[in-house]
């Protein structure tokens, strides 16, 4: 890695706990069954999906968490491919004891509709033309690839994602699964991405898709088989990886080196144009000219607002969101993270913003280890009431009889009865121990055994809340109770117990 982060001890504070590699991996490849329809309209048939899945799915698979790639990567997201020496591209989140821990969660990562890594995208074969499709592909946007990786979550069974997590392109996918799937979505992690693409980061995705298409062996398109439009790909990746970096990186990583002069057809080269030259050259070995063509454009699309509104945008989105931001991001900047933030609040949506400290730039999604594990790890295993609350509770009104309290209670398995008014709100609670007690004193109307200064919990608290209630008080249920004092639920101390094996 070029460079230390800004402050090292802060880097080692989040460093603390290192996870284990998960070894080898292997890529499984899903065709979704029949017609694939895109959101412009058009279809596609035979469509493929690329995947890789670590860790196993639960009994009950609750545990699956979907990481979605940004604009150049893969499936390939963690462990090792036989014979390879490089790990997946967030190997350092995910695997036994990291972030995204592999022992508790069985991770999916596909690679995206219009790729170039096992995904039908335009360097695929048209099974109507038996030919490439290059530019005949249609146009794909963000929610076409969020609905062909839904198709890919059915096939496998999920009903309902953990959480679902992925930086820049794939911070779009994240937002877009919430708004598009919102039952399908209980946690959303969004890190260095925007709600909408801006017009400077358009203008960059123009200049290279522009080098792509001026380069003569682009040739429309048609170049499969014949000479690839290197220079073009070349180009637009290395314009783009400017924007990755930070002018502190770059700084860090080359000051006003210079190549050895050997090196050079006309002028010593910079170490940093050697640097771009390197990572241009590299991007031509390994990814599609006409993919980063569509895929820039599915980016610039992206626009989640409504009525220009993003308030609007956001309306029904349910999961619990965190949004991290890069500190030198200057591509994706902090504040439209913030105003991601902002938008799901208004809409009341349990959304947190925090800050990855970075000189790194951009792409510090993809290398600020300690930093990523801490916050990731923290927002993963956060359980709040709302999660394990039960919402079919039975409850009785105050001028219920004794008899029949304790009929429900038996006939129900339940030790709790709350009591609530017409209106559904919280007036009491009656347990099995009261009832006791109000046969051994002969009392026969519920009313006069209600306990009225009735301990309870909102649902957005944590499980700790919940549980430090009952201990303190020694109860073993608590109602759930909204801002009005309407019940919602109940959360009980076998609930809190279940949790323990939750994951097993
Ligand atoms: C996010 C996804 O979903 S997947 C996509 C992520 N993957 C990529 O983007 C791949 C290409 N990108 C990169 O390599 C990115 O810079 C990162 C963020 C992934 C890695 O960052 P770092 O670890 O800091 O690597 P760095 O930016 O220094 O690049 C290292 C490469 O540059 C080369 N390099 C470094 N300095 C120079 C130089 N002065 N001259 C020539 N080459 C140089 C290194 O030899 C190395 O080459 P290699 O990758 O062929 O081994
Ligand atoms: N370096 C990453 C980030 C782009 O957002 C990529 O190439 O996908």
């Amino acid at each position: 890695m070029g460079i230390s982060a800004q402050n090292p001890s802060f880097r080692n504070f989040f460093s603390e706990k290192k996870g284990q590699n998960i070894g080898i991996v292997h890529s499984i490849n899903y065709e979704i069954p029949g017609i694939f329809r895109l959101e412009s309209g058009k279809t596609l048939s035979r469509v493929s999906i690329e995947y890789e899945m670590y860790g196993k799915m639960n009994a009950d698979k609750s545990n699956v968490i979907l990481i979605c790639h940004a604009l150049t990567g893969d499936a390939h997201a963690a462990g090792l491919h036989a014979g390879d020496k490089k790990s997946g591209w967030w190997n350092i989140v995910i695997g036994p004891n990291k972030a995204f821990d592999t022992e508790k969660y069985c991770i999916i990562c596909s690679n995206i509709i219009g790729g170039c890594k096992g995904s039908t995208g335009p360097s695929s074969i048209n099974p109507e033309t038996e030919k490439h499709y290059s530019i005949s592909f249609p146009v794909i946007t963000i929610s076409d690839m969020v609905n062909a990786q839904k198709k890919l979550i059915e096939h496998l069974g999920v009903k309902q994602l953990f959480a679902v997590a992925g930086g820049s392109m794939g911070g779009m996918q994240v937002l877009q699964w919430t708004v598009s799937y919102p039952e399908m979505v209980k946690k959303a992690i969004a890190i260095a991405t925007t709600a909408s693409s801006t017009p400077q980061q358009i203008a960059f995705e123009a200049i290279g898709r522009k080098a792509i298409t001026d380069d003569p062996n682009w040739n429309g398109g048609n170049y499969y088989g014949k000479e690839i439009p290197a220079q073009g790909l070349a180009l637009a990746r290395m314009i783009g990886h400017i924007t990755y970096l930070s002018d502190a990186s770059m700084q860090k990583k080359f000051g006003r080196d210079q190549q050895d002069e050997a090196s050079a057809e006309l002028f010593p080269n910079f170490q940093v144009e050697s640097y771009l030259n390197h990572q241009g050259d590299t991007f031509t070995k390994r990814f599609d000219a006409n993919s980063y063509l569509y895929i820039t454009k599915a980016v610039d699309f992206f626009d989640l607002s409504k009525n220009g509104s993003l308030i609007e945008g956001f309306s029904g989105v349910t999961a619990k969101y965190l949004v991290i931001s890069i500190t030198s991001d200057w591509l994706y900047p902090p504040y439209q993270g913030q105003e991601i933030v902002s938008a799901l609040n208004a809409n009341g949506v349990d959304a947190k913003y925090e800050e990855i400290r970075s000189q790194y730039g951009h792409d510090a999604f993809l290398l600020e280890e300690g930093q990523l594990n801490y916050l990731i790890r923290g927002f993963l295993s956060q359980i709040l009431v709302s999660d394990i609350m039960y919402q079919n509770f039975y409850s009785v009104s105050r001028d219920e009889t004794i008899e029949n309290a304790s009929i429900l209670m038996v006939k129900k398995k339940v030790n709790h009865l709350p009591v609530i008014s017409k209106d559904g709100k919280l007036e009491g609670i009656v347990t099995s121990w009261d009832i006791t007690k109000a046969v051994a004193c002969k009392i026969t109307g519920l009313d006069e055994i209600i306990t009225r200064n009735v301990k309870y919990v909102y649902a957005g608290e944590k499980i700790e809340t919940a549980s430090s209630i009952m201990e303190n008080y020694s109860i073993s249920a608590l109602p759930v109770i909204d801002s009005e004092n309407r019940i919602i639920g109940m959360v009980t101390s076998e609930s809190i117990s279940a949790l323990i094996g939750r994951f097993n």
